[in-house]
């Protein structure tokens, strides 16, 4: 299978590179930048010195490398997919696209929290929210994949079972959820530098953060009604993970026991989310694709407690397209990701 990837000089394009590199079904066309055409990647990520020896191209010159491709991959800032995706999939090539441009089904959702003009409506229809664990058969068949955002990823894994089994009230779920740094990916950004966020910890967009309609978007999917979250995003310092605690209000007595099981039934088919009896802490998932979830109910209030854990450019970003992209080729779905953590 020959793949291509746009943004390939960002966080997540790079990491998209570590998998496709290591893929026994997929060998890498192009990579695209605008900023590094002409380069080679090892130049640029030294890492790849003698692993990967192409050079970068550009945007322009991508086009004529489209006939030879059959998947491509774009990791873009948000705004910048959607008329690529559309020269794409006209010419019959499937997308993955790992920002955030498809991922909301009503694109003046998407407007108001990206402050954008959505200029692909007319592909929403048709964009599958490729999260494995709840959309695998659509993925199958999908000619255009919107990557789930990592906070999302990570929250609505911890959430679903519970809405699936009407365990707890729609409106009562609180989302607490912090990040590595790398998750703001590799641009200048004041807030990402290391005077500014080591040996300290800020929550951020506090009450505006846009992942905040995509995860209402799918925990409303799954009974067909409307979910609200309260979601804090936090900043930690640290370069990779994300850990989400989750809480909502129980709507029936139930044991944590059993809602132990109904986790495992949920997940019993789904080789990337672990639940543990133990609550899951970053690093147990950090260079993977797996996604840790640990519960436990707090007696006094009523409130049961979710904490998930992954790795914010892996089974939040490019882990997760790699998962996408097995699935809509037909491959094996861990293929190049079934690997535990490094630690430390
Ligand atoms: N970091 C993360 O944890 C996650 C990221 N994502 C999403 O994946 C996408 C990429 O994120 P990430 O890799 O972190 O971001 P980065 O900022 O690290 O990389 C994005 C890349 O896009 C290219 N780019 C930047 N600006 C423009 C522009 N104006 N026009 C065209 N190309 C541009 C740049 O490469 P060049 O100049 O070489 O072309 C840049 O390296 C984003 O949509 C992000 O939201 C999703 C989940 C998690
Ligand atoms: C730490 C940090 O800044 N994280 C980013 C997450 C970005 C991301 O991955 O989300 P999208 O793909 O939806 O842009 C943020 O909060 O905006």
């Amino acid at each position: 299978m020959k793949v291509g990837v746009i943004g390939a000089t960002g966080y997540a394009g790079q990491q998209l590179l570590w998998f496709l590199n290591n893929h026994k079904e997929t060998e890498v066309s192009f990579l695209v930048s605008h900023s590094y055409p002409d380069k080679t990647y090892s130049s640029i990520y030294k890492n790849y010195r003698d692993f990967i020896k192409s050079k970068c191209i550009s945007m322009q010159n991508m086009y004529k490398y489209l006939s030879s491709v059959d998947i491509v991959f774009i990791a873009l800032p948000h705004g910048k997919s959607m008329n690529i995706a559309k020269d794409l999939l006209l010419k019959g090539i499937k997308v993955v696209d790992l920002g955030a441009d498809f991922r909301l089904k009503n694109y003046k959702i998407y407007e108001d929290w990206y402050g954008l003009n959505h200029e692909g409506k007319e592909l929403l229809k048709n964009t599958v929210y490729g999260l494995p664990e709840l959309n695998r058969n659509l993925i199958k068949n999908a000619s255009l994949i919107a990557n789930p955002g990592c906070y999302p990823t990570a929250s609505i894994l911890a959430i679903a079972p519970l809405l699936k089994n009407n365990l707890i009230q729609n409106s009562s779920i609180i989302i607490d959820a912090k990040s590595g740094v790398s998750g703001a990916g590799r641009s200048l950004n004041t807030s990402s530098l290391f005077c500014e966020c080591n040996e300290s910890v800020k929550a951020y967009k506090v009450g505006k953060h846009r992942h905040t309609p995509e995860i209402e978007q799918e925990l409303s999917n799954i009974n067909n009604e409307n979910v609200n979250v309260l979601f804090t995003p936090h900043l930690i310092p640290m370069n990779r993970g994300i850990l989400a605690t989750c809480y909502g209000k129980l709507s029936k007595s139930i044991s944590l026991d059993n809602i132990q099981e109904i986790y495992e039934e949920f997940y019993s088919n789904d080789y990337f989310v672990r639940v543990s009896e133990d609550i899951p802490e970053t690093k147990w998932v950090k260079g993977s694709n797996f996604c840790d979830i640990g519960i436990r109910f707090d007696k006094r209030t009523g409130n049961i407690i979710v904490v998930s854990a992954i790795d914010n450019l892996i089974k939040g970003a490019a882990g997760q397209a790699v998962q996408n992209m097995n699935i809509m080729c037909g491959f094996d779905e861990y293929e190049g990701l079934n690997f535990p953590s490094m630690i430390p």
